[in-house]
């Protein structure tokens, strides 16, 4: 391999571009500005046919390699008098004689969008479709044009034929356009393979191997990241599932990063329920603050509501059903951030419009909880990756540990509380009393601490609600890990709840069963642990 000491002039007018584009938008526009300066243009098939149609001179392809376009499209530009013309250094001896004796010309510009593979996926296309879909002569030029900025200008995306037009008027694309223009194509590149890549994994359900590849869309540039001095993007990675990245938002200002973290963790905690009957989830800073089920979305949000009406105020709210009117009443009585919904009747739209800051996204559907799927977080100089947590606790997977065994009232939610634990940052503590989580601790470092301020937002909550009892008395307990010690079932014993879930596994079990035991309550092993971070 032989580095060219040749320095790239800064400007270069362009002599000949070839076209090949499947999204065809803006390129007649694009080819006639070109023609309009003097460019060739070579191009393929299918926009050829566009670009003589409306009366923009072009040169095939297929007569510039002397080879026609074979196998449906899968070979057209994959020919070293294209990749040559691509790839030539302008002024190299070497190169200036293999262009010369293989009758190579120069491409100045490429402009190459693929073949739309993320949409093909998102359309849930069968696997022989999606393989057809992978651009296989597109990248090829795209690498070697972008590679080559030193002397070529590429184009991937019709949102950037104005500034090489722009640059072409003012003396030719230079060299600082070029490069950056690189960069871009060398990202929808990685991004485009990183898309195929993911396809080819959920497919074999396989665990990613000695390379791990990410990419997405850029779907909206944020204001600001997590604080305004962080700058922030939304990616969309293609991956077909239901929920904030796919959603459709109805109305509303624009979300924020923090807005579509935990509008994410909402709509994945309410999916955990289905759709067999009404649930609500209310967020605030990706962790529950309270979480309801009931008869209708309305009696649903009203229960998740009353576990902390406190910090509801400008929380997310995420519903497993069609928005309706009842609940969308209730819901804009308090600020709210965010709603998210499979769907929203026109009634609760027109009651949300009323609110014109607040935003609504429609999703279409609940995500599947037992779907598998990648979890993917970075630490400094790296990234870290796992399986999504699909794992689910139901009825047969419980393991009584305790001389009385829960009744069935306690049964059911205790597998509540479990599933919304799952969806509480650790250390978390869930109180659940009839269908609704009536007290909640995330995050904090002891369990016992999380117990502790789990009781004590019940109590709070009573208090809001001119209660004199405790809303823990008679509520279940779900610990998102096992009780290290029996200080933490203490204080759940303290608070009044008659039963417990937890994963059991501790050295110290038996000491947790034995204060479960003096104190009558019934706990059940799940043998499955829901850390989040
Ligand atoms: N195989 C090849 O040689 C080849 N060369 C260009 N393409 C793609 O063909 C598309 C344009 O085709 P057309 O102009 O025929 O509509 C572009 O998305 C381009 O990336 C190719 N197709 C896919 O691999």
């Amino acid at each position: 391999m032989k580095v060219s000491t040749v320095t790239p002039p800064d400007r270069i007018q362009p002599k000949r571009a070839l076209i090949s584009v499947s999204d065809k938008a803006g390129m007649v526009e694009f080819a006639r500005a070109l023609h309009g300066a003097g460019v060739e243009i070579l191009t393929t098939g299918g926009s050829k046919a566009e670009l003589e149609a409306a009366g923009v001179p072009v040169v095939e392809v297929a007569s510039v390699t002397g080879f026609p376009e074979i196998m449906d499209g899968r070979v057209k530009t994959l020919h070293p008098k294209i990749h040559g013309g691509l790839l030539a250094v302008r002024g190299e001896p070497s190169h200036a004689e293999a262009m010369a004796t293989h009758g190579i010309e120069g491409i100045d510009i490429l402009c190459v969008n693929l073949y739309p593979f993320e949409a093909t996926v998102a359309r849930g296309a069968p696997a022989e479709e999606t393989v057809e879909n992978i651009d296989i002569g597109g990248p090829a030029m795209i690498r070697a044009a972008a590679k080559n900025h030193g002397y070529v200008t590429v184009v991937v995306e019709p949102s950037d034929y104005g500034a090489v037009i722009e640059a072409i008027a003012a003396g030719g694309p230079t060299v600082d356009l070029r490069r950056r223009l690189a960069a871009k194509a060398f990202s929808r590149t990685a991004a485009y393979d990183a898309a195929v890549s993911g396809w080819f994994a959920r497919e074999l359900s396989a665990e990613p191997g000695d390379f791990f590849a990410v990419g997405g869309r850029l779907a909206e540039e944020l204001r600001y990241g997590e604080n305004p001095h962080q700058s922030a993007r939304f990616y969309r990675t293609g991956e077909p599932r239901f929920g904030v990245a796919t959603a459709r938002q109805v109305q509303g200002k624009a979300l924020s990063y923090n807005n579509i973290n935990d509008t994410d963790a909402a709509f994945e905690l309410v999916s955990e329920f289905g759709a067999d009957r009404p649930a609500v989830a209310i967020i605030k800073h990706a962790n529950p603050c309270g979480v309801g089920t009931g008869a209708s979305l309305l009696e649903a949000y009203e229960k998740a509501l009353a576990c902390d009406p406190v910090s509801a105020f400008g929380g997310i709210v995420a519903l497993n059903g069609r928005l309706d009117a009842e609940a969308a009443a209730k819901i804009v009585e308090v600020f709210t951030e965010v709603i998210i919904a499979p769907e929203a009747s026109d009634e609760a739209a027109a009651i949300i419009a009323g609110k014109k800051n607040l935003r609504l996204l429609v999703t279409g559907g609940l995500a599947d909880p037992a779907t598998p799927g990648l979890a993917v977080r970075s630490v400094a100089g790296g990234l870290l990756v796992q399986s999504r947590d699909f794992g689910r606790i139901g009825a047969d997977d419980l393991r009584v540990v305790t001389k009385r065994a829960p009744t069935a009232a306690e049964i059911a939610d205790l597998l509540f509380a479990f599933r919304v634990a799952k969806h509480v940052k650790s250390n978390a503590i869930v109180y659940a009393k009839g269908g609704a989580t009536v007290g909640i601790g995330a995050g904090q470092m002891s369990r016992v601490d999380s117990s502790r301020i789990a009781a004590r937002k019940a109590e709070d909550a009573a208090a809001a609600a001119g209660l004199s009892g405790r809303l823990t008395d008679g509520a279940v307990v779900a610990s998102d890990a096992f009780f290290p010690f029996a200080d933490g079932l203490q204080a759940a014993v303290e608070a009044g709840a008659t039963a417990v879930i937890q994963p059991g596994g501790s050295m110290r079990d038996d000491e947790v069963i034995a204060a479960a035991d003096a104190a009558g309550l019934a706990m059940v092993f799940t043998g499955m642990r829901h850390f989040r971070h």
